[in-house]
């Protein structure tokens, strides 16, 4: 049994508890997880978070992406203590592990608040939150939750720039570290399994609470969402997505003073157009399979990115499923990885308790390969521990 701490120390506790007889109520497998998830959470719900874009090969293929590398394990090296802290915009993170945005995470929580279990378990852990726009507690309520873990804001940008800028001026109010613009869902991909139950949960209200409390957004409706909430949904869907341009950048960029991270970038060109237009780092992701069927897995993107962002951090997510995971990404040169789909069934299944479950079973899996395989910091862990395996 390895005795690493802080991370691996979480497989001490289970078999330590094992002698008192007690065994984890929680899944400490993925398939596990994903199957108890699947029964835990409403089907439409279920639906929506599990699925993907067409017939889901892209999504799969995030997966199995990460099988194609091997971490070649170095002995003598006496890896007794590792470090997995990283510095990342400023914030010193306990690990290289955040929370990637889920924007209907609010729905995956028995009592509806999920965004807000989220934040609790990222206060538990020290594992960041990528809030979403789409959250069913405004910005405000759910930074409320983070205790001493910082978080970051994920921003939809809205067709309407005062919008755009009350959420970035809200979010920075709030206590907010950094922004994360995504820019690969101004349009919704073709996703066969909401098409087939005609299930949208966003057209039928959930998630727009950071709209319908912004005063921008509230300033545009003749009657309030509280007197008219279909009125609301309807400029919801006029003002959701915006097809940015380049030309959009400078005005992105001149929104805020926080770190700016642009999410979805998945090709050196755009690593560095994004980079000249000042952006504080890249996210290589491709939303784990659910806009775009036909992709490259999101793993294979990664190492031209990070070539390209040439120093600038880069984030990364699209298929993690385990420490190894995290490991490999590591490796192939991201600065920090995002957990996406897992701690959503985490939270189906437990609520805070069962996010923070997820998150320390991957982390102590990760902190033990690297104890068992001599690779003690994250610095240690480079292109070259890696070989690839066809
Ligand atoms: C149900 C669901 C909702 C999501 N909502 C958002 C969102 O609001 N904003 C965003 O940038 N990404 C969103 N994503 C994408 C995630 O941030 C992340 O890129 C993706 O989950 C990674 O793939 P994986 O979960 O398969 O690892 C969502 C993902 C899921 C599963
Ligand atoms: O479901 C998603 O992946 C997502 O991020 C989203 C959010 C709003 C509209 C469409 C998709």
């Amino acid at each position: 049994m390895g005795l690493g701490q802080p991370f691996g120390s979480y497989q001490n506790e289970i078999y330590l508890n094992g002698l008192g007889g007690v065994v984890p109520s929680y899944p400490m497998a993925f398939a596990e997880l994903e199957d108890r998830a699947s029964s835990a959470l409403p089907p439409s719900v279920w639906s929506y978070v599990a699925g993907g874009a067409g017939d889901e090969r892209t999504q799969r293929a995030n997966v199995t992406a990460f099988d194609h590398w091997g971490l070649v394990p170095r002995m003598f090296v006496g890896a007794a203590e590792r470090d997995l802290s990283v510095d990342l915009f400023g914030m010193r993170l306990p690990s290289p592990v955040f929370m990637a945005p889920i924007g209907v995470i609010g729905l995956c929580a028995q009592d509806g608040h999920g965004d807000l279990a989220t934040a609790r378990a990222a206060a538990r852990t020290g594992v960041p939150m990528v809030a979403s726009t789409l959250t069913v507690d405004p910005l405000e309520e759910v930074a409320g939750e983070f205790g001493d873990t910082p978080g970051l804001f994920q921003l939809y940008t809205p067709t309407d720039r005062d919008l755009a800028a009350s959420l970035v001026h809200r979010a920075e109010q709030a206590g907010y570290k950094g922004i994360v613009v995504t820019l690969d869902t101004w349009v919704t991909g073709w996703r066969p399994r909401d098409l087939s139950t005609a299930n949208f949960p966003q057209l039928r209200g959930h998630c727009l609470a950071n709209y319908t409390s912004d005063p921008v957004f509230r300033a545009r409706l003749a009657r309030t969402p509280e007197e008219d909430p279909q009125s609301a949904v309807l400029l919801w869907t006029q003002l959701f997505g915006n097809p940015l341009t380049w030309d959009d950048l400078p005005w992105l960029r001149s929104l805020t003073d926080l770190p700016l991270i642009v999410k979805g970038i998945c090709h050196p060109e755009d690593v560095r157009r994004a980079k000249d237009g000042g952006v504080d780092g890249v996210y290589c992701s491709n939303h784990g399979g659910r806009q775009a069927n036909g992709g490259l897995p999101a793993l294979d993107a990664l190492p031209a990115v990070v070539e390209a962002a040439d120093g600038l951090p880069v984030l990364f997510d699209s298929g993690i499923r385990s420490g190894a995971d995290i490991v490999k990404a590591i490796a192939l040169g991201a600065t920090a990885v995002g957990i996406g789909r897992p701690y959503a069934y985490g939270l189906a299944l437990g609520g805070t308790d069962g996010i923070v479950h997820v998150l320390r079973s991957l982390l102590a899996e990760a902190d033990l390969i690297m104890a068992v395989d001599g690779y003690p910091t994250l610095p240690d862990l480079t292109r070259e521990a890696l070989q690839r395996v066809v």
